[in-house]
Formats: structure tokens, C-alpha cells, sequence
């Protein structure tokens, strides 16, 4: 695969300069048309990574900017509606999506809270992976708003407008640079964004490996890792940060489908990490996870069971039924139903 340019932001002087990097496809076929460096604000996302460091806002419970965000007056039914909204991080507002004239998105709501373990589910091709990217900040809405701790968001994400909260994306496939080691990997973006010292990095990076279960695995290339250990690489590199600011603001992931392709083996171990990750659970040290709520995009019933609480089904570009991941086989909607039993006759038509 040719090696596209590195922007100025993304060049190191402790990295590899630019023909040392090979971005890798993502897995997904469309990241590296709509996610080309050309448009993306690089310096904080990395596309075809697997990793996306994005939009940040005022904070959770900055209720100012909650009030300046909204349409609506500063009546009463705005001041309840802001006590109980106090812990959306994420909300999708009415999203709208199209390609060309492929309508996908057709009017996406729903709220991310703290502490949330959510996933995404429903039939191939219903816009899934697009409204992770949406969330992102790495495709725009045509129509509807992102709304990220009450502030609207305004197109894609940029430098300009980062500021509380960290949004990671996790793709399919680990994407490791390949010719960086694990450390370089892992520590990717402290050694672009930060002004840490290079020793202060390998540090992080070590405890951050450790966290997902690795050790000494620093010096080693991606080719070197098994499958398994590679995903756990990735995870590493999407949740390590600069622990030295003042503020640390909460961070969301959201992955996309990150137990495909897996033997039900290591879909648990994944499946694991990612619980272990999240603020409610504990990572290999043994110490609580520092992801503030995730999103997970998938198709299999043992992650939908096992690594998430509360689930939303996407059918044709909108949310046509949301509930607590123990109601999804005993739901009564048709759509539901067909999906979980996976028969051929239902509301969802393949052709
Ligand atoms: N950049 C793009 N350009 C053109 N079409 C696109 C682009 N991104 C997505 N699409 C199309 O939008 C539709 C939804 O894609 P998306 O990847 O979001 O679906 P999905 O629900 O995640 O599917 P799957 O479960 O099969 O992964 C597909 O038909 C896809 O081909």
C-alpha cells in the first residue's frame, strides 16, 4: 500500500520521519475515502489506526454552556431537563447521513450518559459504522446535531474546538503501525501532542500496557504480536493519556466491531478487557478502569451479552428500539425478534 504524506502534525522528531509510517486500512471500507488525511484534523485523530482522539467540550455539568447550546429558553422545563441531562456525554440529535443519494442515516437519536456500556446492533449496512464516525467527529452530519456535554458540535472535529472530552475510536482491525514498535505505537500521541519527556512516555506506556495484560512486549513490531495481543496493543494506545495536566477530562470509546473474525475464545478475553477498561470494572493491575462509557458496534451475541448494558438497535438509518441488553431476546418488536432469532422471514429484507 503506497504511503500517503504525513501532515506536519502528525511528524515527530522521536518518530520515524513521514516514509517511515505506513498508514493501514482500518478494516473498513470506507475509512480511507471519507477519512483521508486531506480533511481530517490529524493532529489529534488518526485514521486507519484504529484510534481517534477527537472532540472535547466544556465539560459534564457545565450548565452554562448547556443553556447556551440549547434552542430553547431558559424556562423551567430547560432547567429539569438539564439536571436530568447532566450526564450525557454524547448525544445524536435527528442525524442525517447520506452518500450520494444513499440515505443512511435517517434521523439518529439517543444519548451517551457517564458511566454507560452501550452497543450498537442491527442489520448490515444500516448505517452502524457511520454513526460511530459521526460521534467521532470524523464525518459531519448533513442535518441533525452532535451534542458533546451539551455543547453542539460544529462539523468535524478540530483543533479549535477540543476541549473535555476525549473520544477514541477503536476500528475492526488493530492497525498497528507497522513499522514502529509496540512502544512508538502505544505512545503515539504523547509523543506528538505532548510536551512529556520521551522517559515519562516509555513509562506510561509500560503501566498502560500493563493495564491490558502486557509486559515486555515494548521492543517488539506489530508483526511479532499475535492477533490477540495486537487488539490489546491497539486498546493500550486508545486509552493511554497525559497524566501530568491539571485537568483530565473523561473519555468515551466507541469500537467497532472488535470481536470479529474472533474464535469465542479470545471474543471473551476481548470482551473482557473492555469491561475491564470502563470505569465500573478493574484492569490487570487490578485497578478501576478509566474509560468514563463506551460504544461498541457488533454483530455477536456473546459481546451484545457480555460486554455491554443497554443496547440500540439501528434498522434503516434509524433507532427503532433501544433497552437493557437481558430484554433484547425476550423483546415482542418484530424487527427484534427476526434479529435475534436470525430468521429469514420479518421486517428485515436482504436482497
Ligand atoms: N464514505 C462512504 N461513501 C459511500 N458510501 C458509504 C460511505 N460510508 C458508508 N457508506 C455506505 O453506507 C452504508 C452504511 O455503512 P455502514 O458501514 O455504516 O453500515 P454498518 O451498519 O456498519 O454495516 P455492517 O454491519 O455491514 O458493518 C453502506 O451501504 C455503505 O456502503
Amino acid at each position: 500500500m503506497a504511503s500517503p504524506s504525513i501532515p506536519a502534525a502528525l511528524r515527530h522528531p522521536r518518530l520515524p520521519a513521514g516514509g517511515g509510517l505506513v498508514f493501514h486500512s482500518s478494516g473498513d471500507p470506507t475509512s480511507r475515502s471519507t477519512l483521508s488525511i486531506g480533511d481530517m484534523p490529524m493532529r489529534r485523530c488518526q485514521t486507519g489506526l484504529g484510534l481517534v482522539l477527537a472532540a472535547r467540550s466544556p465539560g459534564v455539568g457545565n450548565v452554562d454552556n448547556l443553556h447556551e447550546s440549547s434552542s430553547l429558553s431558559r424556562s423551567w422545563d430547560l432547567n429539569s431537563q438539564i439536571d436530568n441531562d447532566r450526564d450525557v456525554l454524547i448525544e445524536c440529535r435527528d442525524v442525517h447521513k447520506s452518500f450520494g443519494d444513499k440515505h443512511v442515516l435517517r434521523g439518529v437519536s439517543f444519548k451517551i450518559r457517564h458511566g454507560e456500556a452501550v452497543g450498537i446492533i442491527g442489520p448490515s449496512g444500516t448505517g452502524k459504522s457511520t454513526i460511530l464516525k459521526v460521534m467521532a467527529g470524523l464525518l459531519a452530519p448533513d442535518k441533525g446535531d452532535v451534542i458533546i456535554c451539551g455543547k453542539k458540535r460544529h462539523g468535524l472535529v478540530s483543533d479549535e474546538d477540543i476541549e473535555g472530552l476525549r473520544i477514541g475510536l477503536v476500528f475492526q482491525s488493530a492497525a498497528l503501525f507497522d513499522s514502529l514498535t509496540v512502544r512508538e505505537n502505544v505512545g503515539f500521541l504523547l509523543y506528538e501532542n505532548s510536551s512529556l519527556p520521551e522517559d515519562r512516555i516509555g513509562k506510561l506506556v509500560t503501566e498502560t500496557l500493563a493495564a491490558v495484560g502486557l509486559k515486555g512486549v515494548e521492543d517488539r513490531m506489530p508483526s511479532e504480536l499475535s492477533g490477540g495481543m495486537k487488539k490489546r496493543v491497539a486498546l493500550a494506545r486508545s486509552i493511554i493519556f497525559d497524566d501530568t495536566k491539571d485537568l483530565i477530562e473523561p473519555e468515551v470509546l466507541l469500537y467497532d466491531e472488535p470481536t470479529a473474525g474472533l474464535d469465542p475464545i479470545a471474543s471473551t478475553v476481548v470482551e473482557d478487557l473492555i469491561r475491564s477498561v470502563h470505569m465500573t470494572g478493574r484492569d490487570a493491575l487490578g485497578k478501576p478502569g478509566k474509560i468514563a462509557s463506551y460504544v461498541v458496534v457488533t454483530h455477536q451475541h456473546s459481546t451484545i451479552r457480555r460486554a455491554v448494558d443497554r443496547l440500540l438497535f439501528l434498522h434503516e438509518g434509524r433507532v427503532v428500539w433501544e433497552g437493557m441488553t437481558h430484554e433484547f431476546t425476550t423483546s415482542t418488536n418484530p424487527i427484534v425478534k427476526q434479529f435475534a432469532s436470525g430468521s429469514l422471514d420479518g421486517p428485515i429484507q436482504y436482497f
